[in-house]
C-alpha cells in the first residue's frame, strides 16, 4: 500500500494552519505537504512536526518576491512561481535559498519549483533555456544539501496559462537539467485532466526512478479519491507494482469534513 502525506493546505482547514499538523497525527498520518511555510518561523514549523511525530515531505519554493513578507503573500497576489520568467532570476534564487534554509529546520527532503505563467506574447519553446539554467542552478544548490527540487505539470483549467502541463515535457526538461537532485512531481488529477492514460503514465515513468513525488485526488472535483472518474484501488496497486516507495501527497478538497472523508484510504493487512 503507497504511504500517504496529509496536504495541509487542502485538507483540516476546519482548523487554523498550525492546528492542522496534530489533527492529521491523530488521524493517522506520518507525513505532510503543504503549499508554504513562510508565513511562519521555520522553529514553529519544526515544533509542530516534532510534537506530533510527523515528517514534512515538500512544500514549494516561494512563488515569487525578494523578501520573506512578499513571498509569503505573492501566491494570493497571483503569482505561480518564476523558474520560467524572464527578468525575475534574482527572485528565483532568492526564493531557492529561503526554500532551502527551511528545508534544512523542516529536514524536508523535496521543495517544488514553479515554472511561472507564460508571459503575454511568448512562447515556452522561447523561454526554455531560461527555465533550463535556472532549474540546473536550483538544483545544484539543493543537491549541495541533500534536497531535491521537483517539477509539477499542472491543468491549465486550474491554473490557466501555467507554464508546464504535461509529463513527457517535464522528463524531457530533465533531459535538458540533466542533474540527479531534479525530479519530477507527478499529480495524478492534472495528468488525469491533461492527457489521461493515467496508469499507461505510471507504468512509463515510475520505474525510471524520476518521480520524486505523487499527489492524488478525484477527478474532475478535486474532492476525495473515492469518488470521480479514476478509480485509485486500481492505481494505488499499480503504484506498489512499480516499485514507487515515496509518498503519496492527498491534495484534495474534502467534500464535506476532512474526517469523514477519510473512508477512501486503503486498511493496511497485518500478517
Ligand atoms: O497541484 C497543485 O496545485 C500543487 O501541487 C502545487 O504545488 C501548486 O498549486
Ligand atoms: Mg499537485
Amino acid at each position: 500500500m503507497p504511504q500517504f502525506a496529509a496536504n495541509l493546505s487542502l485538507m483540516y482547514t476546519e482548523l487554523p494552519f498550525l492546528e492542522r499538523f496534530a489533527a492529521a497525527a491523530s488521524d493517522g498520518f506520518s507525513a505532510v505537504e503543504y503549499l508554504f511555510p513562510y508565513a511562519f518561523a521555520p522553529a514553529e514549523l519544526a515544533a509542530r512536526l516534532r510534537a506530533n511525530g510527523l515528517r514534512q515531505v515538500l512544500f514549494n519554493a516561494p512563488p515569487a518576491g525578494l523578501e520573506r513578507t512578499a513571498m509569503a503573500s505573492a501566491w494570493e497576489q497571483g503569482a505561480r512561481g518564476t523558474a520560467a520568467l524572464p527578468g525575475r532570476e534574482a527572485e528565483f534564487r532568492a526564493g531557492v535559498l529561503e526554500a532551502l534554509r527551511y528545508a534544512q529546520a523542516l529536514d524536508c527532503p523535496r521543495i517544488h519549483l514553479m515554472a511561472g505563467l507564460l508571459p503575454a506574447g511568448s512562447t515556452r519553446q522561447a523561454l526554455e533555456p531560461l527555465l533550463v539554467a535556472n532549474l540546473r542552478w536550483a538544483a545544484a544548490q539543493a543537491g549541495a544539501q541533500g534536497c531535491q527540487v521537483l517539477i509539477e505539470p499542472i491543468n491549465l483549467r486550474d491554473m490557466p496559462g501555467y507554464f508546464l502541463n504535461r509529463q513527457d515535457h517535464a522528463h524531457a526538461l530533465l533531459d535538458a537539467v540533466d542533474s540527479p537532485h531534479l525530479k519530477v512531481q507527478m499529480d495524478l488529477y492534472h495528468c488525469q485532466i491533461v492527457e489521461g492514460d493515467v496508469a499507461t503514465k505510471l507504468r512509463q515513468y515510475l520505474p525510471t526512478g524520476r518521480v520524486a513525488h505523487l499527489q492524488i485526488a478525484g477527478v474532475p472535483e478535486r474532492h476525495e479519491p473515492d469518488r470521480g472518474e479514476l478509480h485509485y484501488p486500481y492505481l494505488f496497486d499499480l503504484i506498489d507494482a512499480c516499485g514507487y516507495s515515496g509518498w503519496v501527497g492527498c491534495e484534495y478538497r474534502p467534500a464535506a469534513g476532512t474526517r469523514a472523508g477519510l473512508g477512501w484510504r486503503p486498511v493496511r493487512k497485518t500478517a
